[in-house]
């Protein structure tokens, strides 16, 4: 039998936080070891505030290091609009972590994206396909990017990126990066990763909490129905971790492992 996802849940956001930071390192220098650099991708929501919790907690130990020169930072989905608009995700993740980093420290890269191209959504997800590319290697020799880590958020309706429940979308199966123009959570325009990249990530973890989370997680885990979030879990199994607070998977039956790496 296939592995199922890993459904981690804590009492507290403080102890989901440290746990996440355990599993982003051990990502980063999983990334280190194979290809020198860690190529993580984030989403927007409330996912900037936990992982800023989780990122700039001090080191408990000598090896809970975070190497940002190492980083290169992309974006699960992004909103189209200005990079200072309050509706982005980039705007979101500077706010919340990047301006917070101590003085002389900051990733590598951070890729955004293009606002020369905001007016049309296709050439918008084009460049920001251009900008993977460029990163992973040409397009003929990779058929998809393997990031290292997808930092993902669930929506109340089992959304994940922008990918929406039932939306055609979901059948993409060439393009690394599509627009979308009717997107049900405002802004309507976004681009996003689709779902055959968040599929070959190495590891993706999804962070969920709160009680407004608890009958969606209930389909994700117990029925699936085709839900964007349930469509990753099962096409990446023992890859996939679900770091929650116990509010969020209240009366959900499916096991919880005890976090570990
Ligand atoms: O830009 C976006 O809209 C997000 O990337 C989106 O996919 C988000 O992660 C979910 O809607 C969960 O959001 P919450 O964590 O705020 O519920």
């Amino acid at each position: 039998m296939t592995k199922q996802a890993n459904l981690y849940a804590f009492p507290t956001i403080d102890a989901l936080a440290a746990a996440l930071r355990a599993y982003v390192i051990s990502c980063q220098d999983a990334g280190l070891q194979r290809h020198g650099v860690f190529k993580v991708a984030v989403s927007g929501g409330s996912l900037p505030k936990t992982l800023a919790q989780a990122l700039l907690a001090p080191p408990s130990s000598e090896t809970d290091v975070i190497k940002w020169d190492k980083w290169e930072i992309f974006f699960a989905d992004e909103r189209a609009v200005p990079l200072d608009h309050p509706d982005s995700n980039y705007g979101l993740l500077k706010a919340e972590l990047l301006d917070k980093l101590p003085e002389g420290v900051a990733p590598f890269k951070v890729h955004t994206i293009d606002p020369e191209a905001l007016e049309d959504t296709q050439e918008l997800a084009d460049r920001y396909e251009q900008a993977l590319v460029q990163s992973f290697a040409s397009r003929d020799s990779v058929k998809l990017p393997i990031f290292d880590l997808l930092l993902l958020g669930c929506g109340p309706d089992g959304h994940t990126c922008s990918l929406f429940p039932g939306h055609p979308l979901l059948r993409e199966s060439d393009a690394w990066v599509a627009p979308i123009e009717d997107s049900p959570k405002p802004p309507p325009r976004r681009v996003t990763l689709t779902l055959p990249v968040v599929k070959h990530a190495v590891r993706i973890a999804f962070v969920a909490t709160g009680g407004g989370k608890k009958e969606i997680m209930k389909e994700i885990f117990e029925q699936g129905n085709g839900l964007p979030c349930a469509l990753v879990n099962e096409g990446t199994g023992e890859r996939c971790s679900w770091f929650v607070d116990n509010a969020a998977v209240e009366g959900v039956s499916y096991p919880r492992r005890p976090f570990s790496l």
